[in-house]
This record gives structure tokens, sequence and C-alpha cells, in this order.
């Protein structure tokens, strides 16, 4: 895998943790503690594909992704409140980082699918559900569902997969009342996102949001999970990390929807086209990193995620 990138030292801040294309810091008060309030939220350049972060980095990337996640929790906020305190940043990571309230987040990758595809279309094909969630026969990759299904799932540590998790699961997990609650508030965040961005030419097949609540006060050394089945229920949920980004959503060109087969992708395709193609020499079942991608692709790549923005928005990328 090629070197990580090195998230930037950012004074005032501590790094607390870099996920493949996100990094996490906490900012300090007078005295160089960590605030316990807050967080900032920092959106890189980096492109992952076929599990690896890729290099160059796409620049802009990060920004187009903040900006755009920025303005869904604007579109999205009857639905929910959310976590964003202040675009108020550091320089150095100036349009592409947020200052978000610390949350006590749930255990749970909440992922709504409107369309069948990738790892809810494998398990359909092998037991006719998805998520404990029967299914029609007959249905293909690309085909629309009738009502997006909640697939939710466990957070994995660094690197490894989340794990599919039934929705008695995120019960067990969570309580029923928050289970309920963030079900129905994924479905309904994911029908929204495509009530608008169908009008612009974009299906989103699925997306992954994360919840937190605020309210919980954990107690020093309490143990989370046991407080949030038992006091999560009176708890606000809050609407935290990203929100239908490309990086947290399947983007589909909507034109180019074709049930039967792969969807491309409206902003990877470009990449996925090139390296799996001879010119670059790799396979992606060889486990070892895939080479630099050609300029032209990273440009291209670039004015897709440039391009999904200023359809979404309506607003130029500055
Ligand atoms: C998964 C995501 C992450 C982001 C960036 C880099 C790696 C992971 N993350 C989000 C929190 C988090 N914790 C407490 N309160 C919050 N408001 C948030 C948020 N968002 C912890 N991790």
């Amino acid at each position: 895998m090629t070197a990580p990138f090195a998230p930037p030292a950012l004074p005032g801040y501590e790094h607390l943790y870099s996920g493949k294309v996100r990094d996490l810091y906490a900012p300090l008060d007078e005295a160089g503690a960590q605030r316990t309030d807050r967080l900032l939220l920092v959106a890189s350049d980096r492109i992952s594909a076929y599990d690896h972060v890729l290099d160059p980095p796409i620049p802009d990337k990060g920004a187009v992704l903040t900006q755009l996640s920025l303005w869904w929790f604007d579109q999205l906020a009857d639905l929910a409140p959310h976590h964003v305190v202040s675009t108020d940043v550091p320089e150095a990571v100036a349009g592409r980082a947020v200052l978000v309230e610390r949350l006590d987040m749930l255990p749970v990758e909440c992922v709504a699918r409107g369309y069948l595809t990738g790892g809810g279309l494998a398990e359909y094909r092998a037991k006719g559900e998805v998520s404990g969630v029967p299914l029609p026969a007959g249905l293909v990759d690309g085909s629309r569902l009738e009502e997006p299904v909640f697939t939710p799932s466990t957070k994995a540590p660094m690197g490894e997969h989340d794990e599919p998790i039934s929705y008695d699961g995120v019960v067990a997990e969570i309580g029923p009342a928050l289970a309920e609650q963030v079900r129905d508030l994924t479905v309904r965040i994911l029908l929204r996102g495509n009530e608008i961005a169908a009008e612009r030419g974009i299906l989103l097949a699925d997306t992954k949001v994360e919840f937190g609540l605020r309210g919980l006060d954990l107690a020093k050394g309490e143990d989370a999970g046991e407080a949030i089945r038992s006091r999560g229920a009176s708890c606000e949920v809050v609407l935290a990390d990203e929100v239908l980004t490309p990086d947290s959503s399947r983007f589909w060109p909507a034109e180019e929807w074709e049930p039967g087969r792969p969807q491309p992708s409206f902003d990877k395709q470009f990449v996925r086209d090139w390296l799996t193609s001879p010119e670059s020499g790799w396979s992606k079942d060889s486990g070892v990193a895939p080479p630099s991608l050609p300029a032209e692709v990273v440009q291209a790549t670039r004015a897709r995620y440039v391009e999904a923005y200023e359809r979404l928005t309506g607003t130029p990328f500055a």
C-alpha cells in the first residue's frame, strides 16, 4: 500500500486518528489539554479504491466533499439536528475541515440502500433477503428497491471491514427506541437525498450515515454501551460525520442507469477504468499497491467531484 499521506500538524490541535481519507483532531484548551466538547473533522484529498489509498491525492477533493456535506446538512435540517459548530478552522485545512460538537457516537454504521448492488446484492443472491428483509425474486445488479432497506453494520476496527448486522442486532446494541429512530432517519435521509439528486441527474444508490447522542452525560469510567442502552432513548439523536457525499454514498449518473450490470460510478469510474486497464499493469487481486494515477485521470476525477457539487448545490465551486 502506498505510504499514507501524513495528516498536517495543526497548532492548537492534537491529531487523534486517521481513516483512509479523513483525519480527526481534538482542539486544545489554553492549558494545552484536549477540549472534550469539540472535534475537528478534516477531509483530505486522498482517494481510495479497491481498498487502497491511491497516489496522488485528488486536488480539492477534501474541500468539495466538505462543502457538499455542509450543504446536505442544511437540506436535511428538518429531519435531524447535526453536529456542525463552525467552519472557522486552521488556514492549513481551510475549506476542508469542520469544527463539530463532540457526541457519544452510536456504535452502528447506518446504511440505507435504494438500489441493490455490492454487498447487498451478494447477500440477496445468497439468501433472497438483505439484512433480514425479504426482497422480491428476479432482482439484478442495480435494481431499484420499492423502498430503501436499512442494512446496518458494526464499526470495525481501523483497516478492517464493517460486519453486517441484523436489525435485531442493532436493537441489542442500542435498544429498541434508538434502533427504530436511526433506521427511520437513515431511510428518510436517503429518500430526501434522492428527491433532490435525481432532479440533478444523480442517483444515490445507497448511503452510510453516523449518529451520535447529545445529553448522554457519561460518568467517568461509565460503559458507553450500557449508558446508551439504558438512557439513550431520552437523548437527542444528532446527525454526525459526513452526509451524502461520494465517499459515504454510491453516486451514479442517472442517465446511465441500466439494471442488470454494474453501474458506472459518477466520481470513481475514471480511476477504476484506468486501474483495471492493461495500461496500469496492475491487478486488483494482486495484493500489491496500485501504481500512481496518471495526471489526466487525476484531473478528470477532480472535475467529476466539482461537477457533482455544482449540479447538486447549483453553486460554482470556488
Ligand atoms: C468516523 C469518524 C471519523 C472522522 C474522521 C476520521 C476518522 C473517523 N468519527 C467521527 C467521530 C465523532 N466522535 C464524536 N463526535 C462527533 N461529532 C464525531 C463525528 N463526526 C469519531 N470518529
